[in-house]
């Protein structure tokens, strides 16, 4: 077993809540975990608290905007920028006083956040693990599409109508949605619990989703949808793992640019999984992401 704490960073005028599982002050280098979205919530990540069994301190924590921190439904579409998020980012690895040895483990979102923040080389940082992130939302889009088309001709035709009506919060556009979710975001049935807590948060608060992704998954058209990190890869100085599932809505092709520009990265795919590998494959994807943290801290 291992301690946990809870607490909040000021961030601005805002603060962000976090969460310790295990002693930041045993030697080890913590791992800090970001979630996707944007704007969803620690949750559904979770599970990467098993690392902390093998002593190395796991940080969880809610990007501005939903879960435990600071929610901010009257902002503009335009306040919702990745560059808030590296800034609080740095300002949480400077709190936990940790900004001088950590790894970094980004899933989706959450990984696309932790290579614009390894192309700034910040020199505490050790590792990175990109899980199921695309490197540029125009590969995302392209592969979401290809996967759109394999869908059942009915869903495919509930999903247009709806999304030309402008009706996505519709009852059949969410069950229409779920097919997709099901096959691609996580393919356990039920999804885990705290797989469902983000997606409620989601649904409670969508502010920032909306303005940066836009009403699903494969439907993106907010703020994010011609974000690229493909040209800036090679400012990458650090050990790298990437993770993604087989039927993953990252698909390959969204992943491929990291192995390629990002010198001696490693990928592992994970063939029974989506989007989750962390909780469809979850002792696999523990003892993997594990390993190459003791290799490369
Ligand atoms: N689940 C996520 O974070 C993905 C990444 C790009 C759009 N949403």
């Amino acid at each position: 077993m291992y301690t946990i704490h809870e607490g909040y960073v000021p961030f601005r005028e805002y603060q962000t809540w976090y969460r310790i599982s295990g002693d930041l002050h045993n030697g080890q280098t913590p791992l800090v975990v970001a979630h996707g979205g944007p704007g969803c919530t620690h949750d559904y990540v979770d599970a990467f608290k098993d690392i902390a069994e093998t002593g190395r301190a796991v940080i969880h924590y809610d990007q501005i905007g939903n879960g435990l921190s600071t929610h901010l439904p009257h902002k503009s579409p335009d306040f919702w920028q990745p560059s808030l998020f590296l800034d609080e980012l740095n300002h949480l690895l400077q709190a936990l006083e940790i900004a001088d040895n950590y790894a970094l483990l980004g899933q989706s979102w959450g990984g696309m956040l932790a290579a614009e923040h390894a192309v700034t080389q910040p020199q505490g940082l050790k590792a990175m693990i990109i899980a199921n992130s695309p490197a540029s939302m125009a590969l995302w889009l392209k592969g979401a599409a290809k996967l759109r088309a394999k869908l059942p001709s009915d869903v495919q035709d509930t999903l247009l109508t709806h999304e030309a009506a402008g009706t996505i919060t519709s009852a059949e556009y969410k069950a229409a949605s779920r097919v997709f979710y099901q096959r691609h975001v996580c393919r356990l049935d039920p999804w885990p619990i705290e797989v469902q807590r983000t997606f409620d948060a989601l649904d409670i608060d969508p502010t920032v989703y909306l303005a940066m992704n836009g009403p699903t998954e494969f439907h993106v058209i907010g703020s994010m949808k011609n974000w690229t990190i493909i040209d800036r890869l090679k400012q990458v100085r650090v050990p790298t793992l990437l993770i993604s599932g087989r039927f993953d809505e990252a698909t390959p092709e969204t992943v491929q640019p990291y192995k390629d520009h990002i010198t001696g990265a490693k990928w592992v795919i994970f063939e029974s999984s989506s989007h989750m590998p962390h909780v469809e494959e979850r002792p696999l994807c523990m003892k993997t992401v594990s390993d190459f943290l003791l290799a490369t801290c």
